[in-house]
């Protein structure tokens, strides 16, 4: 948390806007929220994520959250038409947007680009959430007449949504995100594209890993194309040497007969290893470093939250929590993640309280 203060406007009621307003909102901090679908404004306020937008406003600092190719024109309108205020945005693509707002002649002193780097594949107010960006880095893409006092606010709303604030330049930015946002996207689309053909008995073989790797398949396209126009060089590069990889690996299968096929085979695979490691986890560690215990908990109501009732009375802080829910199997996977210290501990306490460790 931070001494965040002062009235917020969010332009674009959708999943980023709902969600900045919902954080500050809990923090007691004034919100407008304005956007050009009504609806989607009364979705956002109706949820808490803020209030209607008044004659007087007075913004200090204003959060466009708008689709990539309308961010610059917006950002541009709100400069213009708050004088006082310092304006940042949410888009994805950081380098075009600052292009359009200098040939607009836009006062970019008072223009913070930023991106969150934390969303969901489900756009709109309804899937806003107020812990969206706890932990998640959040780019702050400071232009070379960004004001100080600008740069200091934007990474103040940052740090009050619990965010990590890491500070590079807008072209730095779009080359980054390319690796490690919009290829991943590209191959998670690319991958479920796959089976849009298949056998639908052949697709109910799936287990998790098909999951794992295609949620983000469900993104909106109308997004992701004006993101990928947007950082389309950098995106091709990246699937360039995509390409040669996928390249070897088919050669290899071709050659699984001999050592050499099955060595770069392993290469491909053991390179993997090596890239998931480097992925940061929670408070920037890796996500090795905690131990993980899987409990299986009966699929009914009270079950989740007695487990982690007991949790909290065995004294030991969890780090990490996912579920996993089988469908078929009338029972649910609750990940655990603890410091490797307190694991056997852990494992013995619940085991005494008759829960089961998969
Ligand atoms: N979805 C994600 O996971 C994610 C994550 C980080 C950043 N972003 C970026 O955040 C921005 C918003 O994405 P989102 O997922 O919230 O989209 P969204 O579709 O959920 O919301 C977009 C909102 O903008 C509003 N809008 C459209 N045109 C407008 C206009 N002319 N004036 C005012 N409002 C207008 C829409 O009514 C809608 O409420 C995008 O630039 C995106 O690149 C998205
Ligand atoms: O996790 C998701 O669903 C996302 O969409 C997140 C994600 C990402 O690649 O991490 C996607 C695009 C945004 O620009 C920022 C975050």
């Amino acid at each position: 948390m931070t001494n965040f203060t002062g009235e917020v406007r969010i332009v674009g009621a959708g999943l980023l806007g709902t969600s900045i307003g919902l954080a500050l909102t809990k923090q007691g901090i004034d919100v407008a929220i304005a956007s050009k679908s009504p609806k989607s404004v009364d979705i956002a306020i109706s949820y808490g994520a803020g209030r209607a937008v008044r004659e007087d406003d007075s913004p200090k600092l204003i959060v466009v959250c708008v689709p990539p190719q309308l961010t610059a024109q917006i950002v541009a309108e709100e400069l213009i038409a708050f004088p006082d205020a310092i304006v940042t945005d949410v888009a994805s693509v950081k380098a075009g947007i600052l292009e359009e707002l200098e040939r607009l002649a836009a006062p970019t002193d008072r223009y913070v680009g930023s991106h969150p780097m934390a969303g969901r594949e489900r756009g709109g107010a309804i899937a806003g959430r107020a812990d969206l960006f706890v932990g998640r880095p959040w780019v702050i893409t400071p232009n070379s007449k960004s004001s100080p006092a600008g740069i200091k606010v934007v990474a103040e709303l940052a740090q009050a949504l619990e965010a990590s604030v890491i500070t590079v330049s807008p072209k730095d930015h779009d080359r980054a995100v390319a690796l490690v946002s919009h290829v991943p996207q590209l191959v998670s689309s690319l991958l479920a594209a796959r089976l849009v053909d298949a056998n639908q008995a052949d697709v109910n073989l799936a287990g998790q890993g098909l999951r794992d790797t295609t949620r983000i398949a469900a993104s909106d396209p109308e997004l992701w194309v004006q993101i990928l126009e947007a950082n389309s060089a950098e995106v091709k590069r990246v699937l360039e040497s995509l390409e040669l990889d996928l390249g070897n690996v088919i050669d290899a299968l071709a050659n699984v007969d001999s050592e050499a096929g099955i060595a770069q085979l392993r290469k491909a695979l053991r390179d993997g290893n090596a890239g998931v490691e480097k992925i940061p986890g929670k408070h920037g560690t890796k996500h090795s470093t905690y131990a993980q215990i899987i409990v299986m908990i009966d699929d009914q109501p009270g079950e989740l939250a007695r487990l982690l009732t007991e949790v909290g009375e065995i004294g030991i802080n969890l780090e990490e929590l996912k579920l996993e829910h089988s469908p078929s199997a009338q029972i649910g996977l609750v990940e655990l993640y603890v410091v490797p210290s307190a694991e056997s501990a852990l494992i013995a306490d619940l085991q005494e309280r008759g829960w089961r460790i998969a």
